[in-house]
């Protein structure tokens, strides 16, 4: 299929950007109807006008939390996921953060194989441009007993802007958002499944990340229930100013906001929290 937004590859630096975070249910342990889901609301999202220009999918959207049963339904190698979003962001001259997965990796040393918490960023051309797999594991819903850690930090760059992505209970670890914002980093993306009851962990957190580090803060949290635990949405996009400039509530939705990344400068320079470090003292 041709691309519907022919102009949108020959204008690498939009600034505003447009974002939609895609906040869906997820059926724990059916990667085919999530698969499906997923396209419906990607389709949904770019039939907007304006067509966004980045797309962000939450955590673990292809299997969701079936840990027990995390082996056989990850995606190996994240072959199935990449090869989707990687066409459907090239169809359609799309940024996509493609939330997170579960991926398999085989091998014949590590027995046996392991799963990671992983996102993949696609750029409009449908190349790869981020793949980051969650550092801390978070062990209130049993992911290190069932998952691989990531080792390495998720900078990446977005239309030549420098970014970062961090999945879910990574927000907890300020270290991890201040070593991507001394790394350049304007926008975080954190694609998330977090649940009741602490919907204010949720908010004070990511707005503590944004004004510490005077950066856009994209987080896009999953809706619905898996057993007893429910998932509250609240997807949100903050600025660098700390203020929600774009918040769901709980059902399903998809979120636009418009982020000027210019503004992460304009903090910067109003507020030189940066300069003003004296890491030698606490580092
Ligand atoms: N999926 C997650 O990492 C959940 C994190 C969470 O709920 C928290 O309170 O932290």
């Amino acid at each position: 299929m041709s691309n519907p937004n022919p102009d949108s590859n020959s204008n690498p630096n939009p600034n505003p950007l447009r974002i939609a975070l895609i906040q869906m249910h997820i059926d724990a342990g059916q990667p085919e109807s999530n698969f499906a889901r997923l396209e419906e609301r990607l389709n949904e999202a770019v039939a907007a006008s304006p067509q966004p220009d980045v797309i962000v999918v939450p955590e673990m959207w292809n299997t969701g939390y079936a840990l027990e049963r995390i082996r056989e339904l990850a995606d190996p190698a994240g072959g199935r996921t990449r090869a989707f979003i990687s066409e459907f962001a090239k169809r359609h001259g799309v940024n996509i953060i493609a939330g997170s997965i579960a991926e398999l990796h085989e091998s014949e040393e590590a027995q046996p194989a392991k799963v990671t918490n992983t996102v993949y960023g696609f750029g409009r051309d449908g190349g790869q441009i981020a793949e980051y797999s969650k550092i801390h594991l978070f062990k209130l819903m049993d992911e290190h007993l069932h998952l691989e850690a990531g080792e390495k930090p998720g900078r990446f760059t977005l239309e030549g802007v420098p970014a970062g992505v961090m999945i879910c209970y990574d927000i907890r670890f300020p270290e991890l958002a201040r070593m991507l914002a001394l790394q350049g980093a304007k926008v975080l993306f954190v694609p998330a499944e977090w649940p009741h009851p602490r919907l204010h962990h949720w908010r004070t957190l990511l707005q503590a990340r944004a004004i510490e580090n005077q950066m856009y803060v994209v987080a896009c949290n999953r809706s619905g229930s898996s057993g007893t635990t429910h998932f509250f949405g609240h997807s949100m996009v903050i600025d660098p100013w700390g203020e929600v400039v774009a918040e769901a509530g709980e059902e399903e939705t998809i979120l636009t906001a418009d982020i000027d990344l210019n503004l992460a400068d304009e903090v910067r320079g109003r507020i030189p929290v940066f300069a003003d470090r004296r890491p030698s003292l606490y580092e």
